[in-house]
């Protein structure tokens, strides 16, 4: 805790008029480890660190301290930094895999989105949406009855395909696991609703896909109390909660969070389910089965919005479709998410913009990655 002489003198700085306020390293009365406030801290406006990015920039109350942090080398020993007790990386710009001449539809894998119920028509269009404007050639917008016609008049790209009922729920896994033969990778999750039938059903299907599989939304719901399912499954596995989703998934109490322990849940559960954890947040952090993370400086507070994940979650799916590896494939996906909800504010403004003007300024992102 800061206090004393050091906590007048944050008080000092945090009440001046001074045009500039840097922070070297970290701002005073921040844990460097976790980003919790010990007192008041110094908001900053740029802290410049050293070395290795510091976690505690970048995630609680550490990311509005710090401003904008800008990493500078300085020249140390490797074994340092092969000793580092944790392996953490800003995400940088990703190549994109490259588009064969000679491809077709098809060339990219077949992925799918199990998604929506009546009181969520939009969720499966944004994954739907952003997943094809990522470049996937074949997208099956799997969806129930009752809002296939809702969905078939939003999106003209995915081939959209319905399961009788109104929810999802166990008697149509049936026919949903025939739709999804030959399935690559698919995600499911976002609107899918609460209905306990559904959240048996999710829990069913995440057992008996065999291919790569990001939970995110109403799915991650579903493995509340059930993580084992998570444990059990063979082909790689992605989870994409927000904080509030990732608490309530493997119990975290507000004190746990308000103490730190985020990040550490996030590597036990990881490291037992062999799945990329992706945190999000104001700085997500996507964590490896190994306690590796990667740690992503785009975005802005604009991408508060509802559907913005849903859109993370189908630039992901599109991406482990192309062949990129679960964890790049995540981490790169958050990264271009937050680059393309970047270039929407400089149109928008944070405002006003929402997440049919990210999908929108998704394309010309890529362009622009993609000219290098
Ligand atoms: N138009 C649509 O169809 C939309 C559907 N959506 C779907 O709605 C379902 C419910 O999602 P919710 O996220 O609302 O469910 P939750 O109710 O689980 O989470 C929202 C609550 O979590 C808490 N929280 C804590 N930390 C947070 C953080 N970092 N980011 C966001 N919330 C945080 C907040 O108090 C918030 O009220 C999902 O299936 C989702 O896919 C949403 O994506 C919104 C748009
Ligand atoms: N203040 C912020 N700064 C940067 N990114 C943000 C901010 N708020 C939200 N985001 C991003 O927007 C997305 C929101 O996801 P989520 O909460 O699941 O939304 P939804 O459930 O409405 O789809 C995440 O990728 C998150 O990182």
């Amino acid at each position: 805790m800061v206090s004393g002489i050091a906590g007048d003198i944050i008080e000092i700085v945090n009440a001046s008029l001074a045009h500039a306020v840097v922070a070297v390293d970290i701002p005073s009365g921040i844990d460097c480890d976790t980003g919790m406030a010990l007192g008041t801290p110094v908001f900053a406006s740029d802290t410049v660190t050293f070395g290795l990015p510091k976690l505690g920039l970048y995630m609680g109350a550490g990311t509005e301290a710090a401003g904008e942090v800008h990493v500078e080398q300085l020249i140390y020993p490797d074994i340092l930094l092969e000793q580092s007790a944790i392996h953490a990386q800003l995400t940088e710009p990703p190549e994109f895999p490259e588009r064969m001449r000679t491809m077709h539809k098809a060339t990219y894998g077949k992925v799918a989105i199990i998604a929506g119920s009546p009181d969520y028509t939009g969720a499966p269009v944004f994954a739907a949406e952003a997943a094809l404007t990522t470049g996937t050639g074949t997208i099956h917008l799997i969806v129930p009855q009752s809002i296939a016609d809702v969905v078939r008049v939003k999106v003209d790209g995915p081939i959209v395909q319905a399961f009788a009922g109104d929810v999802l729920t166990v008697e149509a896994l049936p026919h949903i696991l025939e739709l999804l033969e030959d399935t690559t990778a698919a995600l499911i999750g976002p609107g899918l609703g609460r209905d306990p039938r559904t959240l048996e059903a999710v829990l069913l299907l995440a057992t008996a896909f065999k291919g790569t599989l990001i939970l995110d939304g109403d799915a991650l719901f579903a493995c509340v109390g059930h993580l084992d399912v998570l444990w059990k499954r063979d082909a790689p596995t992605i989870l994409t909660p927000h904080s509030g989703e990732f608490a309530r998934l493997v119990g975290l109490t507000p004190e746990d969070v308000e103490k730190g322990g985020t990040l550490s849940s996030a590597q036990t559960l990881a490291a037992q389910a062999s799945a990329v954890v992706h945190l999000k947040g104001h700085r997500s952090l996507t964590v490896l089965p190994d306690g590796s993370l990667y740690i992503n400086t785009t975005g802005n507070p604009g991408m508060a919005k509802p559907g913005m994940g849903d859109a993370l979650a189908g630039i992901i799916l599109s991406l482990v479709a192309r062949g990129v590896a679960p964890d790049l494939a995540t981490a790169q996906g958050a990264f271009i998410h937050g680059l393309a909800g970047d270039a929407a504010a400089e149109v928008m403004g944070e405002e006003s913009m929402g997440t049919p003007e990210l999908i929108m300024a998704l394309a010309a992102t890529i362009k622009e990655l993609n000219a290098g």
